[in-house]
C-alpha cells in the first residue's frame, strides 16, 4: 500500500512500475539565475511500455532524461525528488556489490514501529502535510492514524527519506530491498553504481547518432565493446553476436557491415547501430531522446517500426522524448505533457487526441501539419517557451494563453485529475466540475502539500 494509492494527481500505478520519478527537481545554478529546468514533475513508466515525453524546445525533456540518466553536469544538479528503478535483477546484483550501501525495508519493519517514526518526525517539525503527501482526502487525518492504518508504512518513510533523518538509515544508500519488490534510488546513487545502472539497466540514445559512434572505431568495434562490458562475451562470441544484433535492427549484410567505420553508413544505417549498441547491453528501459529528427520521414518511419518491433520481441520499456505529436501518435501509450519544467498533462494516448485538456496541449494538436487542410499556413502557439528561473506562484503558459484569467497571474497550476482515472492537467480550469473558487482553493492546497523546494 502505498500513500499514493488515494491520490487523484498521481494515479495509482506504482506497484508494477519499472520507472518511477517522483518530484523530480534539477536546476542549473549560473552566474546570472538558477533554471528550473525540471520543476517537480512525478510519472511512471511499466514494463513493456511506451511513454512519450512531449514538448517545445527548452520545456525541459532532455534534462529529464538525463536526470534519470545520471549524466547532469556542473552548473546543473538533481536538487530534489527521487528517481526510483524497480528491476529485481539489477537490485540484487547492486545490493551484492554495495551491501553497506542498502536498505531491507523488511529489518525496518520489525525493528522499528511506524506510528512511532512518524511521532518522531512530528516532534522533529516535518509537517504533517508532507507526512500525508498524496493523501488529500485525508489530509485533516492525523499521519499517526494512517500508520496506524497501513496507510502510510515503512516503505513511504523510506521512498521519501525520512529514515535518513530519523538516522535509521544511511544518506548515502541507494539500493532498497523489500519483499514487494525493492527498487535502486537512481537520484542517490554514486558515480560508479550510475555506470553499472546504465547500460545493464536503463540504456539511451540521442537525437545525433554521431556523437554516439566514435569515428576511428568500426561499428561492429564498437558494438563488441559494449557487449564485452555488459555480457562479459569475447573473440568470435562477441563478433558473432554484433551480427546478431546488427541484423536484430535489419542492416542488410550485416557480416560485412559489422567491420565498416561510421562513415559508411547512411543516418538512418547510424541509427540503427545506436540503437544495436544500446540493446548490447540487454536494458529493461531504452530512452530514446528525439532519435528520429535528424532524419528524412521515411526513415524516421522504419526506426520506429523497429523500435516497436524490438519492444514486443523484449517487453522492452520506452520512454521516447519528442517534439512532434505526430511521433508520439504512432508510438506512445502514456503521454507526459511538459511545459517549462512541468509536466502539464499526463494521459494515456488515445485520452490526450481526443479529449486534451490543457490549453497547450490543445494548442501542440492544433499545431500538427495536416490538422487544419483547409488553411495554407501551419497553425502555431505565438511566443516562446519561458525560461523558468523562479518559483513559479502562477501558470507559466498563462502569458501564451487564449484562455488564462486573472487567477492565472497569481495561483499556481496543480496537477488534478480531469475526468479519466489516468488523465491529469496542471490548469485552473480544472476540475471542471467545481466552481471556479472552489477550483482554484483546490490548486492552492495541492500546492501547500507540494513539498516545494526539497533540498
Ligand atoms: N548546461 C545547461 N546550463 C544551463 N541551462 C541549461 C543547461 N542545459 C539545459 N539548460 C536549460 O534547461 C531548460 C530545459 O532544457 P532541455 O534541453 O531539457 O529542453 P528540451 O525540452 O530538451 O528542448 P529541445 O527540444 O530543444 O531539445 C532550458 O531552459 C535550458 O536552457
Ligand atoms: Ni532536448
Amino acid at each position: 500500500m502505498s500513500m499514493h494509492s488515494h491520490s487523484p494527481a498521481s494515479v495509482d500505478r506504482t506497484d508494477d512500475a519499472l520507472l518511477t520519478v517522483e518530484n523530480l527537481q534539477t536546476s542549473f545554478f549560473t552566474d546570472k539565475e538558477t533554471i528550473r529546468a525540471v520543476d517537480s514533475i512525478s510519472f511512471e513508466i511499466d514494463r513493456g511500455e511506451t511513454v512519450g515525453i512531449v514538448g517545445e524546445s527548452g520545456s525541459g525533456k532532455s534534462v529529464t532524461a538525463r536526470s534519470i540518466m545520471g549524466l547532469i553536469d556542473a552548473p546543473g544538479r538533481v536538487v530534489g525528488g527521487s528517481v526510483r528503478f524497480n528491476d529485481a535483477e539489477t537490485v540484487e546484483r547492486l545490493a551484492r556489490q554495495y551491501p553497506d550501501r542498502t536498505i531491507d525495508v523488511d529489518e525496518l519493519r520489525t525493528e522499528h514501529d511506524v506510528a512511532d517514526c512518524i511521532e518522531q518526525l512530528l516532534e522533529q517539525g516535518v509537517s504533517p502535510a508532507k507526512l500525508t503527501d498524496g493523501e488529500q482526502d485525508r489530509s485533516d487525518v492525523d499521519p499517526v492514524e494512517l500508520a496506524r492504518e497501513d496507510i502510510v508504512t515503512m516503505r513511504d518513510l523510506v521512498e521519501r527519506r525520512f529514515t535518513d533523518e530519523l538516522g535509521i538509515t544511511e544518506k548515502s544508500a541507494f539500493v532498497v530491498r523489500d519483499t514487494d519488490g525493492g527498487y535502486v534510488d537512481a537520484t542517490h546513487a554514486s558515480e560508479d553504481a550510475f555506470r553499472k545502472l546504465r547500460g545493464r539497466g536503463i540504456s539511451m540514445i540521442f537525437q545525433d547518432p554521431l556523437t554516439s559512434l566514435n569515428p576511428v572505431y568500426t561499428v561492429g568495434n564498437q558494438i563488441k565493446e559494449a557487449i564485452r562490458l555488459h555480457q562479459g562475451l569475447q573473440g568470435t562470441e562477441a563478433h558473432e553476436e554484433a551480427i546478431r544484433l546488427l541484423e536484430a535492427v535489419s542492416i542488410p549484410d550485416a557480416h560485412r557491415r559489422v567491420d565498416e567505420y561510421p562513415h559508411e553508413f547512411s543516418g538512418g544505417m547510424r541509427q540503427r547501430a545506436v540503437i544495436a549498441m544500446a540493446l548490447a547491453c540487454k536494458p529493461e528501459l531504452l530512452i530514446c531522446d528525439e532519435p528520429t529528427t535528424a532524419l528524412d520521414v521515411t526513415i524516421q518511419a522504419q526506426i520506429l517500426e523497429l523500435l516497436m518491433e524490438i519492444q514486443d520481441d523484449r517487453d522492452l520499456a520506452i520512454m521516447f522524448i519528442t517534439h512532434d505529436m505526430g511521433v508520439i501518435a504512432e508510438i506512445a501509450d502514456q503521454v507526459n505533457v511538459m511545459y517549462a519544467g512541468e509536466l502539464v498533462e499526463k494521459a494515456p494516448v488515445g485520452a490526450l487526441f481526443d479529449a486534451p485538456k490543457h490549453p497547450y496541449t490543445q494548442g501542440l494538436l492544433e499545431s500538427i501539419p495536416g490538422r487544419h487542410p483547409e488553411e495554407d499556413r501551419l497553425r502555431t502557439i505565438e511566443g516562446d517557451v519561458p525560461t523558468p528561473n523562479e518559483q513559479p506562484t502562477y501558470c507559466r503558459f498563462a502569458p501564451r494563453c487564449p484562455e488564462a484569467f486573472d487567477a492565472c497571474e497569481v495561483v499556481h497550476p496543480e496537477n488534478v485529475g480531469v475526468g479519466d482515472a489516468e488523465h491529469t492537467a496542471a490548469c485552473l480550469l480544472y476540475p471542471e466540475e467545481l466552481p471556479t473558487d472552489e477550483a482554484l482553493e483546490q490548486h492552492r492546497s495541492l500546492g501547500a502539500t507540494d513539498g516545494g523546494d526539497q533540498r
